[in-house]
């Protein structure tokens, strides 16, 4: 028996039903030729971003029709596309694909998206699973939310560096910018949550905080957090200053599962405050300037195309 499908818009169906955002310059931007071709082999309506921030403009404008819009790009891309299909409230009835076009393409790699051939066949015949999304202030994010020196290291990288030398071009000038980066002086307040943990207070100085949604930041075997508990993953580094950091061997001590600098807490929403300047703030790679940061989480919230691989605690034993 067959089930007939009716899309969003006119009933029966629209050939914009599958929209594709094309980012141009992610990555090492020789992904276009190739995201047109099976785009387009695969019914979507490709369409390319033009500017900075044109990804949410095309997924708002694409949301009330398209069932399903991908994002081809990077990090920054799948969260310009979210925000662009939350501006159109159409979070509910839209789902979302990953084509990995990016630099770092850490979101794509933690819903098991090996690459654009293996997204278009996920598109196909993929399962699909409802994810948390979490906000920061006003704006979406959907893998992390960073703050302190990589965010700052994040906002200097040139595009043509990134292009070059892909996820090490941020290693590369997060140590440039270690000079003359000087600690946060910090709140951190975590609100209590269905895990049992209460409301906890953090105040220092901190050289970075870590938020991940669907991303883990440290001491773990995969950079994939649990994105469908509603919670959030809270890394807060404290000043290492006695530290020379330039070392892998130093990162590794700094950022380890037994470091003293680390603070780790996992919590539905926290708030935190600035007892100096604004802090710049990166959302998947997308820059926020804020004195006061309030990040919670919205419990399955979005539709997304997920691989083979993804499963949605990666604490589990695998058997
Ligand atoms: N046509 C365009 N011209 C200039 N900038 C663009 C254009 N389209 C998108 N952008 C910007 O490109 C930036 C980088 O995109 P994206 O994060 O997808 O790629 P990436 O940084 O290479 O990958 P990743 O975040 O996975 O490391 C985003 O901030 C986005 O706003």
């Amino acid at each position: 028996m067959f089930q007939i499908m009716y899309s969003k818009g006119t009933a029966g169906g629209r050939v914009d039903d599958r929209v594709l955002v094309l980012n141009p310059v992610s990555g090492s931007q020789d992904h276009v030729d190739t995201l047109v071709e099976l785009g387009t082999e695969h019914g979507f309506d490709v369409r390319k971003t033009e500017e900075r921030g044109d990804a949410k403009r095309l997924a708002r404008d694409a949301a009330p029709d398209a069932d399903l819009i991908a994002a081809g790009g990077g990090d920054g891309t799948v969260n310009n596309v979210v925000n662009g299909i939350a501006a159109a409230n159409e979070l509910e009835t839209t789902t979302v694909a990953v084509v990995p076009a990016g630099t770092g393409n850490n979101f794509a790699t933690n819903i098991g998206i090996q690459g654009i051939e293996h997204a278009f066949a996920v598109i196909e015949a993929g399962r699909r699973r409802r994810i948390d999304l979490a906000s920061a202030n006003d704006r979406i994010f959907v893998n992390s939310c960073v703050g302190g020196i990589t965010a700052e290291a994040s906002s200097k990288t040139e595009p043509a560096s990134k292009a070059n030398l892909g996820v090490l071009a941020y290693v590369k000038s997060m140590l440039a910018t270690m000079g003359s980066f000087d600690s946060l002086p910090l709140r951190v307040e975590t609100a209590s949550g269905p895990n049992g943990n209460r409301t906890r207070a953090w105040d220092g100085r901190a050289m970075f905080v870590l938020i991940g949604n669907c991303r883990r930041f440290t001491g773990a075997r995969t950079t994939q957090a649990n994105v469908e508990d509603g919670l959030l993953e809270v890394t807060i580094v404290e000043d290492a200053a006695a530290m020379n950091l330039l070392g892998d061997a130093a990162l590794q001590r700094l950022f380890g599962r037994d470091s003293n600098y680390v603070v780790r807490r996992c919590a539905p929403s926290l708030v935190i405050e600035s007892n100096r300047n604004a802090i710049t703030y990166s959302l998947d790679g997308e820059m926020l300037e804020a004195h006061s940061l309030s990040l919670e989480t919205s419990p399955r919230t979005i539709q997304i195309a997920v691989g083979d691989d993804y499963q949605p605690d990666p604490d589990m034993e695998i058997a």
